[in-house]
């Protein structure tokens, strides 16, 4: 397992993106919509890790509820595996309390989120990007 991203919630991605692009240095920036999760997606790829920015594009979206519960923040840690179904199996055996099903993420990624209980306090993601 390996730590794949940190996510943070802001409320105007554009703005964030000038931002953090400036203030980090970095170049490479890829946007996208994840619809399933109600998120646009900005990945600012550093070197082996990234950040991404995310903002919600509709009223159901869970960063929307964070936005109006705790404001612009770090959202998630993402830990990347190779075999995500495996790994939830011997997870869910160490008590960890997964949310929901493993779906599809940012690109082509498979994703699954912890509860933040589980992990005391933090909310993780667990994915596994697609064999290139
Ligand atoms: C595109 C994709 C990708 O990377 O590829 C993404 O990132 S999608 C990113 C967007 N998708 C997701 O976030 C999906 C997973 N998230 C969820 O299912 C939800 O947001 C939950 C994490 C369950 C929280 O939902 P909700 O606030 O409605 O639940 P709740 O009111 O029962 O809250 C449970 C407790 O968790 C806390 N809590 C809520 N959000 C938290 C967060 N981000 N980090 C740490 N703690 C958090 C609440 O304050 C509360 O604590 P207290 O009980 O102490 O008050």
């Amino acid at each position: 397992m390996r730590l794949d991203h940190v996510a943070i919630a802001v409320n105007n991605l554009d703005d964030a993106v000038k931002q953090y692009k400036e203030a980090l240095g970095v170049d490479e920036v890829e946007i996208e919509n994840v619809e399933s999760e109600g998120v646009r997606v900005a990945i600012l790829h550093l070197n082996n890790s990234r950040i991404e920015l995310m903002e919600a594009t509709k009223e159901t979206s869970p960063i929307k509820k964070f936005l109006a519960t705790k404001g612009e923040g770090l959202h998630h840690i993402a830990l990347e595996t190779e075999g995500i179904e495996k790994e939830v199996d011997r997870m869910k055996v160490c008590g960890i309390q997964f949310l929901g099903e493993i779906r599809p993420g940012s690109r082509g990624t498979k994703i699954i989120f912890m509860h933040p209980k589980s992990l005391h306090g933090v909310l993780a993601e667990l994915c596994s990007h697609p064999k290139s």
